[in-house]
């Protein structure tokens, strides 16, 4: 810059949730789309039948989803259309998408961009599709929900049960082998990293699954079983078996979990309790 000139500066991001910022995360996402496809002219076609062909950032997942997910008897544009209605008539599921944009953006020191973590995080995708199955769910358009859970296992290896219930601002970091079960209830603003469990025990039925808290991070291949209660902000370390309540902003890792586990069979064996 000459000496001298002044430069603005860019001006802050809009307020998180509201359709402005909706508007302005689509904004960056189409320059971000627009700069690669400069710097990388083997992405260029891809760049723009993914991202810069489409008007929105609805239309453009919508079209990203339907390709991820379809199969020879489930059609792309079958697909495009089913998740096009029902992300443009719910705003609520498209502000949970910008949030959960924004959850890798800023959480993840591994993401460049939103629109690296629009095409290429297969957690952001499968939550997507999960949110819709879980819509169509609540629609009592069950079929259609548990075709939409098994290609989405089968497509990035996340298996969420459609009737789960997930808030906003998700980060599902690498994502592979994460399983949500039915009756689960998963807060706001919580990461989850891959080969995490959420489930039931197998000793019980009706609401037999873990309900995590805002604000959790549940590391790599955490195991949560049971209707227990993991507490906002609470931290559940890599590795870890959790089987009872987490309070709130604590840690719990394998080894408290393992202690507490090896102290019952000692119990058990000793004195038959
Ligand atoms: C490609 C990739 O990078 S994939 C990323 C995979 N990474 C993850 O999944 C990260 C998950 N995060 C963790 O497991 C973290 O270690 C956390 C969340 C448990 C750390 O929580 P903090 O409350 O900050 O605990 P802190 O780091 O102070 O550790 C406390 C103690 O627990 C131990 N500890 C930390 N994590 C674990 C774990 N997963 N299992 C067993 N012990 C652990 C520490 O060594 C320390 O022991 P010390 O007190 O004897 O020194
Ligand atoms: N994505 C996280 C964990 O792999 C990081 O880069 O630290």
């Amino acid at each position: 810059m000459p000496a001298g000139e002044f430069r603005h500066p860019s001006p802050p991001p809009p307020p998180p949730g509201s359709e402005e910022e909706e508007r302005w995360v689509w904004a960056q996402i189409k320059a971000e789309a627009r700069r690669d496809a400069e710097a990388e002219p083997a992405l260029a076609s891809y760049l723009y039948s993914t991202i810069l062909s489409h008007s929105s950032l609805e239309r453009s997942l919508s079209f990203h989803l339907g390709n991820k997910l379809c199969s020879s008897t489930l059609l792309s544009t079958l697909l495009y259309d089913l998740f096009l209605n029902i992300f443009s008539t719910d705003a609520t599921l498209r502000s949970a998408t910008v949030a959960d944009l924004r959850a890798a953006r800023f959480r993840d020191p591994a993401c460049v961009s939103f629109s690296h973590c629009l095409l290429n995080y297969k957690g952001f995708l499968a939550c997507q599709a999960h949110r819709v199955a879980h819509k169509l769910w609540t629609q009592s358009r069950r079929p259609l929900a548990l075709a939409l859970q098994s290609r989405i296992s089968d497509v990035f290896s996340v298996d969420i049960h459609p009737a789960a219930k997930i808030g906003k601002g998700i980060l599902f970091d690498h994502a592979t082998g994460v399983v949500v079960g039915e009756t689960a209830v998963i807060g706001n603003n919580v990461s989850i990293l891959h080969h995490v469990t959420l489930g039931g025990t197998g000793k019980s039925g009706g609401d037999r699954h873990p309900k995590i808290g805002d604000g959790v991070l549940i590391g790599a291949g955490a195991t949560i079983l049971g209707n227990i209660k993991i507490g906002d902000g609470a931290k559940i370390g890599a590795g870890s078996v959790v089987l009872i309540d987490v309070p709130p902003r604590t840690t719990a890792i394998l080894i408290l979990c393992s202690v507490i586990l090896l102290l019952n069979r000692a119990l058990t064996i000793l004195f038959g309790v």
